[in-house]
Formats: C-alpha cells, sequence, structure tokens
C-alpha cells in the first residue's frame, strides 16, 4: 500500500510515487490525521485542490450579518436552565439528539459560556482520523479510522461560496458533483441565493461519494450569524459506524427516479441493496 500521512500540518512521508502532498493538500488543520492510500492503481491525488476547513467567499456573496443573540446561562456550560438547552440539540458527549431536519443553533461568540459548553460541537472542529482511498469505479473516497457512533459530528461540507448564478456557469458535467446548494431554508419551489463548490477547494468530505443507503446525513448549522441564506453545512453520523468504513451522504435525498428532476447521468455504483441505480 502507498501511504502518506499528514499531521499538524506536517507531511510526515513522501510515497513511493514521489507525491508532494504539501502541494496537493494544503492547510490541512492539525485536529485530525489524513492518510492517503491507493492499493488500486496508479492515480494520485488531484494537484489542483486545496484544503480548507472554512468558506472561501467568492464575487457577489456577502458577509452574514453579524447580528445574533448570546444565551441566557452564567456558568461555564449552559446547564438545564439555559435557554438553548431548553431542547438540547447535543446529549452529554456531544451526540446529535435530533433526527429531524431542523437547523441547528449553537452558541455563539456573545455567549457567556467557554468554549467546553455542549452546545459548541461544529465550531470545535472535527478530530476523526480519515483515510482518502481509491474506490474501484468510483474515484476517491474517505473512510474513518475509528468506530463513530450515531449523532457524532464529523466534519463540515466546505468550498468555494458562490451566487447561484456562478454555480450554474460551473456545474457542467463532473464538477456538478461537488456544487452543493445553500437551501435547506429556501422553500422546494424557490432556488437557493448560493452554492458551496468543493471541487478545487474543500476538506475531506470533497472526497465522500454518494450512497443509497448512505452513514451520513448533512444539517444547516448557524453559529455566528442567523442569516438563512449563508448557513454552514455539517455531517453527522446518522447510524453506527465501524473503522474502516467509507464515509457517505445521498447526494439526492429528495430525489424519486424516474422524477422530472432526475438527469439519470450518473449510474450508481454503491453496492446498497436498495440501490436506486442512478445517483442522479
Ligand atoms: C463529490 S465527488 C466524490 C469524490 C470523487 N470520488 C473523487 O475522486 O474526487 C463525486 C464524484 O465521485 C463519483 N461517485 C460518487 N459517488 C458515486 C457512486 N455512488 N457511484 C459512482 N460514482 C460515484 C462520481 O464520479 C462523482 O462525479
Amino acid at each position: 500500500m502507498v501511504q502518506y500521512q499528514l499531521q499538524k500540518q506536517r507531511v510526515l512521508g513522501y510515497g513511493a510515487k514521489g507525491v508532494d502532498l504539501k502541494h496537493v493538500l494544503r492547510n490541512v488543520p492539525d485536529l485530525h490525521k489524513i492518510r492517503i492510500c491507493n492499493s488500486l492503481d496508479n492515480a494520485l491525488l488531484p494537484t489542483d485542490f486545496t484544503y480548507t476547513n472554512d468558506y472561501i467567499r467568492r464575487a457577489g456573496v456577502p458577509y452574514p450579518s453579524n447580528v445574533v443573540f448570546p444565551c441566557s446561562c452564567v456558568d461555564e456550560a449552559c446547564g438545564a436552565n439555559c435557554d438553548c438547552m431548553r431542547v438540547p440539540i447535543y446529549d452529554e458527549r456531544g451526540r446529535l439528539c435530533t433526527a429531524l431536519e431542523y437547523p441547528l443553533h449553537e452558541c455563539n461568540h456573545l455567549c457567556p459560556c467557554s468554549a467546553d459548553c455542549p452546545n459548541r460541537v461544529v465550531q470545535r472542529g472535527q478530530p476523526i482520523d480519515m483515510d482518502i482511498f481509491r474506490a474501484a469505479g468510483k474515484g476517491w473516497a474517505a473512510r474513518t479510522n475509528k468506530p463513530i457512533e450515531q449523532g457524532e459530528f464529523v466534519c463540515r461540507y466546505t468550498g468555494e461560496l458562490l451566487t447561484n448564478q456562478d454555480a450554474e456557469i460551473r456545474g457542467g458535467g463532473d464538477s456538478l458533483t461537488y456544487l452543493f446548494d445553500l437551501d435547506k431554508e429556501v422553500p422546494h419551489s424557490c432556488e437557493p441565493a448560493f452554492t458551496v463548490d468543493a471541487r478545487l477547494y474543500g476538506n475531506v468530505s470533497h472526497f465522500f461519494n454518494h450512497s443509497c443507503a448512505p452513514n451520513l446525513g448533512i444539517w444547516a448549522v448557524y453559529i455566528n450569524h442567523l442569516d438563512p441564506r449563508l448557513h454552514e453545512l455539517a455531517f453527522f453520523a446518522i447510524r453506527d459506524i465501524e473503522a474502516g468504513e467509507e464515509l457517505t451522504f445521498d447526494y439526492c435525498p429528495h430525489d424519486i427516479a424516474g422524477s422530472a428532476h432526475t438527469l439519470h447521468k450518473f449510474v450508481c455504483l454503491c453496492g446498497a441493496p436498495n440501490c436506486r441505480g442512478f445517483v442522479f
């Protein structure tokens, strides 16, 4: 196995094939380790991909208004008496405790609670070590190196933040599958104003493939602003995941095979018993 390891922004090894990971994965944060494994073919990671754990705002995308409200707690960490914990979104171990797709509101920079507050999970970053590996027929993929419990935060979806018009221009061919509309708060009949493009800039979620039986779900999250057009996107495990399992999400959860919206362009190779046959 050709194996590389990135740790604390330093490249610990160069692979037999001589890829300079400093070049291909820049700015990897020190919270987690990512190994690049290829035991399948001679492919190398794309050299035009830059690692980022944040949105990169492009032309026409405004800064969100910074109007937020502090929570009412007086302690270090929000407890049962605090407004924000009346309907808790995370349990005492930081696992998401709702199956509902409602947006998540975390404590923000005005809240008096500490960084350890149980209502700050996504903003603390993701600590899960992962491998980026080659998956037959699907290109690169990502898998976890440790078991993940249902409800655990996995990572954000990051990339360039574009206006919907610019996303339409970029959205041809394969590029389409890296675009994620910020439409969690937009009625189905309306177009979202902004879209995240993870093709050239993104984090490990750039490598998450589609599955018709996914193990990850994605939630809208608000931290330091309340602008519904510009929320964050965060992946959480929707079931227990074993170490070594590929991490996947459903690219088209509301699509019904055969509907007018279904393009039937990508044949799906997820291999799930309930596979719809097409990614979309
Ligand atoms: C967002 S990227 C995922 C990472 C990608 N595999 C890579 O190598 O960068 C989406 C692309 O992965 C491939 N892919 C993802 N899920 C797939 C699936 N279930 N079946 C076949 N191809 C898939 C398709 O080529 C698709 O355009």
